[in-house]
């Protein structure tokens, strides 16, 4: 059941980004006692949606563990790549496929790009083509920061090895460096001291051993998932479709929150700001893309699902966190409020 519980005075938006501001500016109703009501799990068409991610990644190992000449191909765990390239069998199998270098390797600026593109083209955000901080954009921008400073603990450097490189060492992987013996044709296996995995890349060495969270299915989930988690809330309301999301307000109440008057306004100029959402979902759409190729012809099982697991957990403490937590809620705001 959904009722109207009161209706916020009409002279009360102001753009400012206080908790005060974000109430004042929404029809607010009370919710139903379906799960999907729960200010801090997703809504149905979210929870629809997020489960693509997992599905993708059972879809993609299925194949390869299924497909006969897929299981016999010569993949090396070690390479993690099929050995030697010339023989992987598809061309998104060979890591220098040019997805993976020019879009997969670079997904954080593509990622940075899409979102700017969609937040100043967009009236949700304010006028389209003009460079005002609006609320919505430095909202926006605070959940890019955060999202931002996961990707690069996560994967690039956190005081030192990134996450990736620390869990890898922690589950008891080393950087192996194949050497001959005395007599010239024995391999031996040697340990090089190296905390990461480029820097093991750049002693010649091979980081093996342990487990090895993926890291494109962490940035691929984690991004993908913040551009359509920004441009959803919007698409909907313009296409007149009913918004689901509910926040915890101040007082503990739940309530289910629609900004007032948006809808018409995003209805009106969705001509303008269309070719904006179109990129977002274009670059969603090859993420999703190359997310199933990563799972197709990458990776062991546990190392795809501590990516997905990763990138979740950052998604939940940026988006569905601050529906049920009203001091967070002040600082990242919500999409398309
Ligand atoms: C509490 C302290 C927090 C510290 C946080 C500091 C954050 C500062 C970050 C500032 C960077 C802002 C950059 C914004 C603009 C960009 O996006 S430029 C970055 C472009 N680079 C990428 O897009 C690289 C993406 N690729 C990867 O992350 C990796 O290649 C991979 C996909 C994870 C794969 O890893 P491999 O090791 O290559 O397999
Ligand atoms: N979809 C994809 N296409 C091509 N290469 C991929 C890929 N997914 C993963 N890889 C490669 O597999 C290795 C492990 O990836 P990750 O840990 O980031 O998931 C990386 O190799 P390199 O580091 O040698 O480039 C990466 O480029």
């Amino acid at each position: 059941m959904s009722a109207r519980r009161k209706q916020p005075p009409r002279n009360a938006k102001t753009v400012s980004a206080t908790e005060t501001t974000i109430k004042s500016t929404m029809d607010i109703q009370t919710p139903n006692d379906s799960i999907f009501a729960h200010p801090l799990l997703p809504t149905q068409t979210e929870a629809i949606l997020l489960s693509l991610y997992p599905a993708t990644l059972i879809l993609g190992s299925l194949f390869t563990t299924l497909s006969p000449p897929l299981s016999n191909s010569t993949y090396s765990p070690t390479h993690q790549s099929y050995q030697p390239a010339a023989f992987a069998p598809s061309y998104f199998a060979q890591k220098r496929n040019i997805f993976n270098v020019y879009f997969v390797k670079l997904g954080w600026l593509w990622t940075t790009f899409a979102l700017l593109v969609f937040l100043f083209t967009h009236p949700a955000h304010g006028r389209p083509l003009s460079l005002a901080p609006t609320a919505q954009r430095l909202r926006a921008l605070a959940r890019w920061t955060a999202a931002t400073g996961l990707w690069y603990l996560t994967t690039q450097w956190c005081f030192g090895p990134a996450l990736i490189d620390r869990s890898f060492v922690l589950s008891g992987g080393a950087c192996a460096l194949r050497a001959a013996d005395k007599r010239g044709d024995i391999e031996i296996s040697k340990i090089k001291s190296a905390s990461s995995a480029v820097q093991c890349k750049i002693a010649g060495g091979t980081w093996s051993g342990g487990i090895d969270i993926s890291g494109h299915v962490f940035l691929l989930v984690l991004a993908s998932a913040l551009l359509w988690l920004e441009v959803l809330p919007v698409v909907l309301r313009a296409r007149g479709l009913r918004e689901d999301r509910t926040v915890r307000d101040d007082d503990g109440t739940v309530i289910h929150a629609v900004p007032e008057g948006q809808a018409e306004r995003e209805k009106a100029e969705v001509e303008v700001s269309g070719w904006g959402v179109k990129f977002v979902v274009g670059v969603v759409a090859l993420m999703w893309w190359m997310l199933l190729m990563t799972a197709a012809f990458f990776h062991t099982w546990s190392e795809k699902l501590m990516g997905l697991i990763v990138a979740f957990t950052g998604v939940w403490a940026i988006y569905f966190l601050p529906r049920g937590v009203p001091a967070v809620r002040q600082i990242l705001g919500m999409p398309g409020l």
